[in-house]
């Protein structure tokens, strides 16, 4: 391959596809994409605030190799490393990139789901970033992890995850969604519902660590520990969400104006995520995902909605108006004019069409 260039993304070197010599990223025979980079940042940063360390981490899709090559450089976390992309070409680039950073690890030319299942139970870490959806991964994902271990996924079918084409997403995720000023939340609500529901299939506990949107993807990092009685409990967070404009309520089963099933529970731990923020960047981005998670409600809602004559507050002074009404509200990294808060949409309507 020689229309690669040497790149930089935290602390590592590495080669990876010209984008001025391939009209596209999609294009390049080595998928590499710039875009991506908070999204391994923020990888490298929760396997670091994860605070174990020798771990077995596997990528199974791993392009040039990047996202492995970080987290051994950068976290000092990883023991064992295993890399895999069903790409030849990819393969010789990862072998090149980890030459370049000294990096060790073992790495495979294989379809993912194959490797998977024979790594068996000797993974700590299994990292699912595919192209669309990590749906068809996830079994062979929760087979490859120990007793105990963290599975992370990247969805980038986002629009199937909220719903915009509700066949597919009943096909591929079982779930029914349609839209509503929530729609992100109830997408990464929907990928992490389904998530808990393999990890249930395969006897694993779960337990979302950090979980978050950004403009073309959803990520979610989670803790699996292996036994039946723990993924029995994974159920007492799945749920559906009912919406009738401007309410929403958690209802256990599904109805005529409900979205699901969905992660009705904790989408983070805020204590992770503050670790996190200590690193490193992103800090403001960690520090509102904090406060996010401390809210109970697996919704948000929008300045908008609650509007007076069509004129709208904006979001600062409807925070204002709600903490003077003595409303514990939070912005939510999913929408500029979005809130969260556990009290119903009843009581917010009251507090801003009456505090000024
Ligand atoms: C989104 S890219 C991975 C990007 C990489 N994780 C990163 O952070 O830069 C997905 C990769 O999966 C590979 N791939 C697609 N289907 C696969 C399969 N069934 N098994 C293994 N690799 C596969 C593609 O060749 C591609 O390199």
């Amino acid at each position: 391959m020689s229309r690669i260039v040497l790149r930089r993304e935290g602390t590592v070197e590495f080669y990876a596809p010209d984008p001025r010599a391939y009209g596209s990223i999609y294009s390049a025979p080595v998928f590499y994409n710039p875009a991506m980079e908070k999204n391994r940042t923020l990888s490298v940063l929760f396997l670091k605030a994860y605070g174990a360390t020798g771990l077995t981490v596997c990528e199974p899709l791993s392009g040039t190799g990047v996202r492995g090559i970080r987290y051994a450089v950068e976290t000092g976390a990883v023991g064992r490393l295993i890399l895999n992309d069903i790409s030849r070409e990819a393969v010789e680039l990862i072998k090149k990139n980890l030459e370049v950073n000294g990096v060790d690890a073992e790495v495979y030319n294989e379809d993912a789901n194959v490797l998977l299942h024979r790594l068996r139970d000797k993974c700590d870490v299994v990292d699912i970033d595919p192209f669309g959806s990590p749906a068809p991964f996830l079994q062979a994902g929760f087979r490859a992890l120990r007793e105990e271990g963290v599975i992370c996924v990247t969805a980038t079918d986002t629009a199937v995850l909220v719903g915009r084409y509700p066949k597919k997403c009943l096909r591929r995720y079982g779930a029914v969604m349609f839209k509503t000023p929530f729609y992100i939340e109830a997408g990464l609500r929907n990928l992490t519902g389904y998530v808990a529901r393999v990890a249930a299939s395969e006897d694993y506990g779960f337990e979302p660590l950090f979980a978050y949107w950004e403009g073309h993807y959803f990520r979610l990092c989670a803790r699996a520990v292996r036994g039946a009685r723990d993924a029995d409990s994974n159920f007492n967070f799945i749920g559906y969400v009912e919406y009738k404009k401007p309410s929403r309520k958690v209802v256990r089963r599904p109805g005529e104006r409900s979205l699901g099933p969905l992660w009705v529970g904790p989408m983070g731990d805020p204590i992770l995520v503050n670790k996190m923020a200590e690193y490193g960047p992103y800090g403001d981005f960690l520090q509102l995902l904090s406060e996010e998670y401390s809210v109970a409600a697996p919704w948000f809602f929008k300045v908008p909605e609650f509007a007076l004559g069509g004129v709208s507050r904006g979001i600062e002074e409807a925070l204002n108006a709600l903490k003077k009404g003595g409303i514990y509200a939070v912005r939510t990294h999913m929408a500029p004019d979005g809130f969260k808060t556990e009290v119903s949409a009843g009581e917010v309507e009251r507090v801003l069409r009456i505090v000024i």
